[in-house]
């Protein structure tokens, strides 16, 4: 996760907009509006050092505008560390839809965005997130080859992110245990959706005793009995006692209130934004001795496997990249250790550092 100072209304009364992107140094904002198709959108570049900004289009009901230039500004900055952390050729962009994605939607709209997205030549390249469908992307490019992640393409990304989340969380061990592996160990995956359950497939193929928790009584049911997994309540997940603790759900789980209950020593999952305010939790975590793997690098498999399909890779180069998330977190921890510095900081100090050596050869894209 990457915060940011949110606008405020008074920013925007004192200041333009772009004083806003100065701060984290954004390179474009594209306001878009469209009358006959009612769509009304916001992309922006943060930074293309590293190559064309890449990241998904969101469809959301902000109550303002001032809540969607925050979020569009927070994701693709947060964009541009994944992916230079990651190693890709690529900068950050994010691009987000106002509007119901339940009631709004229509082949006109999106091809109106698909317009927009085309007419940055490239400058970013839009794919799925929040809100959007693959249905929609196949609308968006009839207008505009700058998508990716369409079907039939690189497919569901979940598997590669699951294994880049498996064997992030075997570094962490590494580091913390000695040595890497997982068998015998108690892991808590919370959330066994479309990640968490080729997660928990991992794990117990290596023997770990795994507890899973989920809203959703159905996955919970499958996951339990297809991978022999024992079932936790909801809040119970958070006092169990256990080695590791894998948030593959929501954002902001590790805060006030369960960092004074985890027994944990590791925090590895696949969940974006899991502290809830990252320099504060991410000290307190560094200060109780927990391991924490940078959400933004561990559950960065969905990224490269987009990325496989954008340079035409195949998907076993993407799946031998996912597994380099091994290396790259055991960097992240072991610096955070040697230095003393919360982990979520050095992950973002690594992607600086690579924008700013390639920076130094190459000239924005
Ligand atoms: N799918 C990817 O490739 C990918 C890539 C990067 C990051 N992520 C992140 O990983 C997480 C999981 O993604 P996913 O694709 O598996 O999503 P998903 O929606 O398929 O799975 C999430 C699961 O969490 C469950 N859940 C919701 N609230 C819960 C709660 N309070 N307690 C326990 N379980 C709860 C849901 O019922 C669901 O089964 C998300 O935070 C997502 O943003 C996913």
């Amino acid at each position: 996760m990457i915060e940011t100072r949110k606008v405020t209304a008074e920013d925007l009364v004192d200041n333009p907009v772009i004083a806003a992107m100065s701060e984290y140094d954004h390179e474009q904002l594209l306001f878009c509006n469209d009358n006959a198709t009612g769509l009304k959108a916001i992309i922006a570049v943060h930074n293309t050092t590293l190559g064309p900004a890449l990241g998904g289009t969101r469809m959301w009901m902000y109550n303002n505008e001032l809540e969607a230039i925050n979020d569009v500004l927070r994701l693709s900055r947060g964009m541009t560390y994944k992916n230079s952390i990651s190693g890709l050729n690529l900068g950050g962009g994010k691009a987000v839809i106002i509007g119901n994605s339940k009631t709004m939607k229509s082949e006109a709209l999106f091809r109106r965005f698909g317009k927009f997205v085309n007419g940055l030549a490239g400058r970013y390249i839009t794919a799925e997130d929040v809100g959007i469908s693959p249905i929609d992307m196949t609308w968006v490019n009839m207008e505009t080859d700058h998508v990716v992640g369409l079907p039939g393409k690189s497919g569901d990304p979940s598997p590669i992110t699951a294994l880049g989340t498996y064997v992030g969380m075997k570094a962490c061990a590494k580091k913390q245990f000695g040595n890497d592996s997982l068998a015998g160990k108690k892991i808590a995956v919370q959330g066994v959706g479309h990640v968490g359950e080729y997660l928990v497939k991992h794990l117990r193929e290596e023997n770990a005793e795994v507890y899973i928790s989920d809203i959703d009584e159905g996955t919970l049911k499958h996951v339990s009995e297809t991978y022999g997994a024992k079932v936790v309540g909801l809040d119970e997940i958070y006092d169990i006692d256990m080695d590791i603790y894998a948030p593959c759900a929501l954002g902001a789980t590790v805060n006030d209130d369960t960092l004074s209950r985890l027994k944990c020593s590791i925090i590895a999952g696949s969940a974006n934004n899991q502290l809830a305010n990252e320099v504060k939790h991410g000290q307190a975590v560094l200060d109780k001795g927990i391991i924490y793997a940078p959400d933004y690098a561990i559950n960065a498999g969905g990224v490269i496997n987009v990325y496989a399909e954008l340079t035409s890779n195949t998907s076993e180069w993407a799946l031998q990249k996912a597994e380099g998330i091994y290396d790259t977190i055991y960097e992240i921890i072991k610096r955070s250790t040697d230095e003393n510095i919360p982990a979520y900081a050095i992950a973002n100090k690594v992607a600086e550092e690579r924008i700013a050596a390639v920076g130094k050869v190459k000239l924005p894209y």
